[in-house]
């Protein structure tokens, strides 16, 4: 199982998360969207939630601009939060206006138990750790999103119905955040704990911090599936 190249870090991140990896960008939900036979009502409860996460991941990935020890780490940070609000949410809004939810429906989703957790997860490692924990608890999320929809992009039923979804995350835009958030984590880990990253004492805090915020991810999933 291989997937597009998004840096040293993150391919060792995610052979270190072992199955874990393969549960979350493999889960039913994902072959659903590929296939077409997701349930629209779980389409658009995930979406929902979904929303709702992004803004809590704007969030961490600003906290990460003040974490930030130098401009260099800073850019690619604030341009990350500019692709959530502006670029990804827009999906969510323009998928969920089709149907009859406005921005404000949305914005007044209460959060699912497994939203709560994993967001307020990540925010966790950024207050109680530094940039690099943040960017391991944030890794998964982006980097498996991109490795998702360059799966997809390749793979998908034509026709599937969830065309626009894979096309976002699948699409050159996506995929330039995904190479461009991989090169400030190899910058950062090298940066911090030097270049033999799986000798170093924070290694497994930080591959810990990435296998459950992958963990998390496949309890989203499994949240979107079951619907309301
Ligand atoms: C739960 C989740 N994980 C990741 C992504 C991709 N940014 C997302 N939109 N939602």
């Amino acid at each position: 199982m291989s997937g597009p190249d998004y840096g040293r870090t993150f391919a060792l991140w995610r052979a270190g998360a072992g199955e874990v990896w393969g549960h979350y960008t493999r889960h039913a939900f994902v072959e659903g969207l590929r296939d077409g036979s997701l349930p629209r009502a779980a389409f658009l409860h995930y979406l929902r939630q979904d929303y709702v996460f992004l803004i809590h991941f704007a969030r961490a990935w600003a906290l990460a601009v003040a974490r930030a020890e130098t401009l260099a780490e800073m850019r690619p940070a604030a341009a990350t939060v500019a692709a959530l609000v502006d670029a990804e949410m827009s999906l969510h809004l323009e998928l969920c206006a089709r149907e009859g939810i406005d921005a404000a429906a949305l914005e007044a989703t209460e959060e699912a138990p497994e939203n709560l957790a994993y967001t307020r997860y990540v925010l966790e490692a950024g207050y109680s750790g530094d940039f690099l924990d943040l960017m391991a608890a944030l890794a998964p999320c982006v980097l498996g999103y991109g490795e998702i929809g360059a799966r997809l992009g390749a793979e998908a039923a034509p026709g599937t119905g969830y065309a626009e979804w894979i096309g976002t995350y699948g699409g050159e835009d996506y995929q330039a955040v995904c190479r461009d958030v991989g090169a400030l984590i190899d910058a950062a880990a090298e940066r911090r704990i030097g270049s033999d990253f799986a000798g170093a004492a924070r290694w497994p805090r930080l591959a810990g911090h990435f296998r459950t915020a992958t963990r998390l991810e496949v309890g989203f999933w499994d949240m979107g599936l079951r619907g309301r």
